[in-house]
């Protein structure tokens, strides 16, 4: 990027009001208002079915709201006019021809948005494709077509980059230069809204941090005041997790599986669980304390399941 992007009367880059969208009478997106800040790169994050998809296409004009509107630089997107300048858009699916190469897919996005044919090498060399350039992209891997998609969002070095679950399908290589990628535009002034179903890893790249679920917002703020108001979790071990998990929400608590096996459980305290257990039998083979995560204090907010 060239030049600090501000935006003349709204210090938001993207604005959200109301948004709802109805798939007939299932609802995808319900009454959700957020702000995105200018220079910030802000997480948005759901578990899966959520709405996060949705909710990022009506933020990009790609779906019409059933009420509500998203508003980008202050401009309602839907009178807003395409420019790759202001807005690169990455959801999938990318809508590249396998026969095509991925040279040539870009060649014709660059010609359709009236940027110059060089900026193709340039995004191809920025999203590590430039040897891959001149094959078809049907022979792309997966974390291949997700760098083509990001290229296509790339191209007119625009001010917002909107991304959805940009990191699926990258290798931890892929992800560290993602991360380094958006760090830099948002240092340079840039904006960026990016979608994931996993907090863990986008955590270490964003400032911001929106979180839905069900469609509804659970959750907004910048991401250090959510790591100070993770507080600790219990930790047990038990072969009869199902039970103990009912015991822990009738009694106001809540309870999520870890990867290790763990059952992690919020809202009461060791003791609380060593009790609630005794009381009703369930053999503890291990309870102890850890500091909540940022998946913890996620999984408390949304309830951890997809649906
Ligand atoms: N075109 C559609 N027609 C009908 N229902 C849809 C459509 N698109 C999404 N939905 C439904 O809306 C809800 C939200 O889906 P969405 O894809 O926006 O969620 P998501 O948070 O992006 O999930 P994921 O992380 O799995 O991609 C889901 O219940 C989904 O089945």
């Amino acid at each position: 990027m060239t030049s600090a992007r501000t935006f003349v009367g709204d210090p938001a880059a993207i604005r959200v009001e109301g948004l709802t969208k109805h798939y007939g009478r299932r609802t995808a997106v319900d009454d959700l208002s957020f702000t995105v800040g200018a220079g910030r790169v802000t997480g948005f994050f759901g578990p899966n079915g959520a709405g996060k998809t949705t909710a990022l296409k009506a933020v990009v004009g790609l779906a019409r709201p059933t009420a509500g509107r998203a508003l980008v630089g202050g401009t309602p997107v839907m009178s807003l006019r395409p420019d790759a300048r202001r807005l690169g858009v990455y959801i999938e699916p990318c809508g590249a021809h396998p026969g095509r190469t991925g040279r040539a897919h870009l060649r014709s996005l660059a010609a359709l948005a009236g940027l110059p044919r060089r900026r193709v090498g340039e995004v191809l060399e920025i999203v590590g494709l430039a040897a891959a350039a001149q094959r078809r992209v049907g022979t792309y891997s997966m974390g291949m077509r997700q760098r083509l998609g990001l290229a296509a969002a790339l191209l007119g070095d625009p001010e917002i980059l909107v991304l959805d679950e940009p990191v699926n399908g990258l290798d931890p290589q892929g992800i560290r230069w993602l991360r380094t990628l958006l760090r830099d535009r948002a240092a340079n002034g840039g904006t960026v809204l990016l979608s994931s179903h996993m907090l863990g890893e986008a955590a270490r790249t964003v400032d911001d941090v929106i979180m839905i679920d069900r469609g509804r917002l659970v959750h907004e703020g910048a991401i250090r005041d959510l790591e100070r108001s993770g507080g600790s979790v219990v930790v047990v071990r038990t072969a009869d997790a199902e039970r103990l998990s009912r015991l822990v929400a009738a009694a106001g608590g809540r309870s999520t599986h870890d990867d290790d096996g763990g059952l992690v459980i919020e809202g009461l305290d060791g003791a609380e669980v060593a009790r609630l257990a005794h009381r009703d039998g369930v053999l503890l083979e291990e309870i102890g304390h850890r500091t909540a995560s940022l998946e913890d204090v996620f999984f408390g907010l949304t309830g951890g399941a997809d649906r």
